[in-house]
C-alpha cells in the first residue's frame, strides 16, 4: 500500500468557523477489487474513544432510511467494525425564519467529523427546503463524489461501467435563491462563484491523481449559460495547467448523456466534474446503467467533516415493506470506512457484498430477486 499526499494547497475557505482551511486531501491507492471510492478522500482526523472505537453520527433518514440503516448496523456489528453509532435527529428548526439543522445534530457531526446518512425527503413546492442541501451547506461539503461501477455477476445491458462523477455541492442551480417577480413570473438564480468552483475543480484533479484516472472532464452548458457555466469551465482550464499529468477536456451535458447511454466505457478513464444540477441528474442516469439506485453510493466531502449517503431518495413507494436494497447505503459506508482509514474492514464487508450479489440467491426486488432487506443483509453476514 502506498500513501500519497496529494497537493496540500487550500481546498476551501470556509463559511463555518469550525472548518479548518487548508486541509490537504490524503489519498490511499487500493488495488483490491473495489466498488466504491478506492481512495481515502479528504483528511479525516477523528480520534478513537476510550473503548477503541470511533463514534460516527448516524442519520437514519425517512422512508426506507431506517430499514437500510438497520442492515448497515447489523452487518457492522457482525463484522466487528470499531464504530459506535451516535443517532442524530435532523428534524429542521427555524433560525431567523430559515430552515436549519438542530444544534445537537450539528455538534455531533462537528465532534465526530463523519456521518452516515439515510435519505431525507423534501416536500414538493411549499414546505421546508431540502435538508440534504442544508446539511451540505451547513458543513461546507463542497464536493459530492458519486462513483458508479458495474457489479460482477449482475448483468445489465452495459458491461464494465466504472464512472466517477464529482458534483459541485453548495451552489449552482441549488442555491435556493428564488423570487416571485410579478404574477406568472418567477426567477430562480443559478449562482456560480470562483471560490466554490475552484475548490471542487481542484478536488477533481486531486481525486483523479489519487485514484489513477488519467483525465478530468468538465461537463457544462457554457454555450447557453455563457457566464455561469462559462466561469466554471474557465476555472477548469486555468487549473488544468497546474496538473500537467492529467489530460483535461470538456463536453456539453446533452452530449455526455447521449454518449454515456450509447457506450459508457470511454468514461472509465475520466473524472467528470460539473455544476450541482447536472451532477444530480447524471448520477441517477449512471445508476440506471448498472442496475439502479439501489446500488450507487456517494460521499459529501468537506475540509473537516464528511457525510456519506446513497444517491437515492427515501423511496416512499416501497417504504416499510422490507423491499429496499441497502447496498447503496452499504457502499456509501464502505467509502466512509476508506475515508476513516479502516481499509481492512471496508475490504472484508465489500467482498461479502460482492459475493452475495454475484451468487444471486438473495437479491432484493429491484435486482429481480425476492429477498427481503433483512434476508439480503443476513446473506452478507453469512459471508463475512
Ligand atoms: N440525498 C437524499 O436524501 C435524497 C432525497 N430524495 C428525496 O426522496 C424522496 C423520494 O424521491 P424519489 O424521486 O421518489 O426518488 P427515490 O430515489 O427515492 O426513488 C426512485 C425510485 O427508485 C427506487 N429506489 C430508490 N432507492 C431504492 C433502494 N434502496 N432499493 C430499491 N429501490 C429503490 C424507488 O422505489 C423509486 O421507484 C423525495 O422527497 C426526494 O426529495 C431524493 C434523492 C436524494
Ligand atoms: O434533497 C433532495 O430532496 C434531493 C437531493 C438529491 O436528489 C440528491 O442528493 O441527489
Ligand atoms: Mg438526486
Amino acid at each position: 500500500m502506498s500513501y500519497l499526499r496529494v497537493a496540500s494547497r487550500q481546498l476551501a475557505s470556509s463559511r463555518q468557523p469550525f472548518v479548518r482551511a487548508g486541509a490537504g486531501a490524503i489519498a490511499q491507492r487500493s488495488w483490491n477489487r473495489g466498488y466504491a471510492s478506492e481512495v481515502k478522500i479528504g483528511g479525516f482526523e477523528g480520534q478513537k474513544q476510550g473503548n477503541g472505537k470511533y463514534l460516527v453520527s448516524l442519520i437514519e433518514g425517512d422512508g426506507i432510511g431506517p430499514e437500510i440503516s438497520q442492515s448497515v448496523k447489523d452487518i457492522y456489528s457482525a463484522a466487528n467494525v470499531p464504530i459506535d453509532w451516535e443517532p442524530i435527529d435532523v428534524t429542521p428548526v427555524l433560525v431567523d425564519g430559515k430552515t436549519a439543522i438542530p444544534q445537537p445534530a450539528i455538534d455531533s457531526i462537528k465532534r465526530n467529523l463523519v456521518a452516515l446518512k439515510g435519505p431525507l425527503a423534501t416536500p414538493i413546492g411549499k414546505g421546508h427546503v431540502s435538508l440534504n442541501l442544508t446539511l451540505r451547506r451547513t458543513f461546507n461539503l463542497f464536493a459530492n463524489v458519486r462513483p458508479c461501477k458495474s457489479i460482477v455477476g449482475y448483468k445489465t445491458p452495459y458491461d464494465g461501467v466504472d464512472t466517477v462523477l464529482i458534483r459541485e455541492n453548495t451552489e449552482g442551480e441549488y442555491s435556493g435563491i428564488e423570487h416571485h417577480v410579478v404574477d406568472g413570473v418567477v426567477q430562480s438564480i443559478k449562482l456560480i462563484t470562483r471560490e466554490a468552483s475552484e475548490r471542487v475543480l481542484k478536488y477533481a484533479f486531486q481525486y483523479a491523481n489519487a485514484v489513477g484516472k488519467q483525465k478530468v472532464r468538465v461537463v457544462h452548458k457554457a454555450t447557453i449559460m455563457k457566464q455561469s457555466d462559462g466561469l466554471f469551465l474557465e476555472i477548469g482550464k486555468e487549473l488544468s495547467k497546474q496538473y500537467p499529468e492529467i489530460q483535461f477536456d470538456y463536453e456539453l451535458l446533452d452530449n455526455t448523456c447521449l454518449n454515456m447511454v450509447t457506450d459508457p466505457t470511454p468514461y472509465n478513464d475520466k473524472v467528470l466534474v460539473m455544476p450541482n444540477l447536472y451532477g444530480d441528474i447524471l448520477s441517477d442516469m449512471c445508476a440506471g446503467l448498472i442496475g439502479g439506485l439501489g446500488l450507487t453510493p456517494s460521499g459529501n466531502i468537506g475540509d473537516k467533516c464528511s457525510i456519506f449517503e446513497a444517491v437515492h431518495g427515501s423511496a416512499p413507494d416501497i417504504a416499510g415493506k422490507a423491499l429496499a436494497n441497502p447496498t447503496a447505503l452499504l457502499f456509501s459506508s464502505i467509502m466512509m470506512l476508506q475515508h476513516m482509514g479502516l481499509n481492512d474492514h471496508a475490504t472484508k464487508i465489500q467482498k461479502a457484498i460482492f459475493d452475495t450479489l454475484a451468487e444471486g440467491k438473495y437479491l432484493t426486488g429491484d435486482l429481480g430477486g425476492s429477498a427481503k432487506t433483512h434476508e439480503y443483509a443476513q446473506a452478507i453476514i453469512d459471508k463475512l
